[in-house]
This record gives structure tokens, sequence and C-alpha cells, in this order.
């Protein structure tokens, strides 16, 4: 049998009134993966994210983290997980330090620990200097880095980052998505990193395709290439999308 994966999703749908947002979702990101959730603007990727984290209960299918349901053990499953929202969500009048603080007492750890695992985040995360220094003060990559120092703190398995990169320039999204590469190559994390950004994607990354609720595809970004007989990921997108067969309710039929 295969080790348990760090993120198991089954069968997930959920729907927003008569809207839905995914249809039978299913999907794994083993341990120390990195694996690139692709899917344009409405594809379901936030709302995959709100049912991993336990924000909204799933209608249907269930989400494991590291073996554990969110639905069912959440205190379990929680632990092992570490979040980057889209939006930024540092506190901009505290200290980084503060901020990292108030991240290690919401998941009990006591403040001694907090400030060594506080220190130790800044120092991968390379800002140790400005540690003192309020959030205000920083560069948006730089304000990434730290909620990706945050979402860590509790050395969790799992790191879920929805859009990552969104509103950074060219060098900041290069250097985001090295210091998450990194991360995953040096401790074992596994990592679902989603984006509507095809340059973000390595050949030998995991690629799930999310469109319109549905996963069209996944594999290794240089498998799909190759199956789409097309000679890249965007290509192979392009392909995969434009082939999707509208549901009968889509086709008003339902
Ligand atoms: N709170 C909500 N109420 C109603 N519909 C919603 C809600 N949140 C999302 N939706 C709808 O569900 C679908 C999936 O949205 P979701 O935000 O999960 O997609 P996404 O891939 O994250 O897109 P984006 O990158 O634009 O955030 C869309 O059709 C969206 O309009």
């Amino acid at each position: 049998m295969s080790e348990t994966p760090a993120l198991n999703v089954k069968s997930l749908s959920h729907a927003y009134g008569a809207r839905k947002a995914l249809d039978d979702v299913s999907l794994r990101v083993e341990r120390g993966a990195f694996a690139v959730l692709l899917g344009l603007n409405g594809a379901g990727k936030s709302t995959l994210f709100s049912l991993a984290t336990g924000l909204y209960g799933a209608r249907a299918g269930a989400v494991e983290i590291m073996g554990y349901d969110v639905a069912k053990t959440p205190g379990e499953a929680l632990r092992r997980l570490g979040v980057v929202f889209q939006a930024r969500t540092l506190d901009l009048e505290l200290s980084l330090t503060q901020n990292l603080l108030y991240h290690a007492a919401l998941h009990g750890i006591g403040p001694g620990e907090g400030k060594r695992l506080a220190g130790a985040a800044l120092e991968r995360a390379g800002l140790s200097e400005r540690a003192r220094e309020k959030a205000r003060d920083l560069s948006g990559g730089q304000m990434r880095r730290v909620e990706i120092a945050r979402a860590l703190l509790h050395r969790p398995s799992l790191l879920l980052l929805d859009e990552p990169t969104v509103g950074l320039d060219i060098k900041a999204r290069a250097d985001i998505l090295k210091h998450v590469r990194g991360l995953v190559a040096q401790e074992n994390l596994a990592v679902l990193w989603t984006t509507h950004l095809i340059d973000e994607i390595a050949p030998s990354d995991q690629v799930i395709m999310l469109h319109e609720g549905r996963v069209l595809t996944d594999g290794s970004a240089a498998e799909i290439v190759a199956a789409q007989e097309t000679d890249s990921i965007g290509g192979a997108f392009e392909k995969l999308t434009m082939g999707v067969v509208p549901s009968p309710r889509e086709r008003g039929e339902g």
C-alpha cells in the first residue's frame, strides 16, 4: 500500500445555492511533493481551500490531511496544515515577531517556544534583521514571506497557498516560488500552490488542472504536455479547456 498522502481530497462537491463550485473533485498531494492547482478565475480553487481548512463543511466528499479527516478530526488535521490565503492577513501595525507570536499563541504554543520558533522562521525567510519592524514597512514580496513563515510556524506537513504571487512584481514572484520550492526540497514539506499563471510551473511538478469545478487532468507537467501532444503546459491547458463538454445543466438541459 502507498504511504498516506499529505492531502487527499475525495469526491468533493460544493455549491453556493444553485451554483456548483466543485463537482466531484478528487486529488492527492504526496508527502514532500510540490503540486500546482492550475485554474482560471472561478475554477473553484478558493472554494477547495475553504473546504480544506474547514471554513465550510463539505456537502459531499471528504478532505484528509495526513490521513486525518478535516470534518471528523479537525484538531488533528489542522495541526498538520499551514495556509496562506490570497488576501493579505498580516497586522500591519505589529512587528514581524509580534505577528508570528500571535499565530503561535493561536496554536497553543507558549511565549518562550513561540519566540524561538518565530526567530527560526524569520531566519528561514531571510528577514531576521527586520524582526522588530512593523509589517507595514515591508515590500509586498517580503510580506508574503512573513505570511509563509507564519503558516509554517507550527511545523505543518502540508502548506496550501492560494495564488500567493498575485500583486507581486516579476522578481518577487520568482523569489517566493524559489523560496517555497526550497522548503519542499529541504524540509519534506508538501505544497499545493494554486495559480492561473502557467510560467510558475516546472516540468517535474504535479499539475492538477481545475476548470469550472472539475479536475480536467492530473499528472506531471511533462506527462500532460506529452499526452496532449502540445509543446507547452499552456498549450495543454488551452486544448483541455476547449475540449470541455458542458454538463446537461450548463447546456440548459438539466
Ligand atoms: N460566497 C460565494 N457565494 C456564491 N458564489 C460563490 C461564492 N464564492 C465563490 N462563488 C462562485 O463559485 C465558483 C468558484 O469560485 P472560487 O472563488 O472557488 O474560484 P477560484 O478558482 O478561486 O477563482 P478566483 O481565482 O477568481 O478566486 C465561481 O463561480 C464563483 O462565482
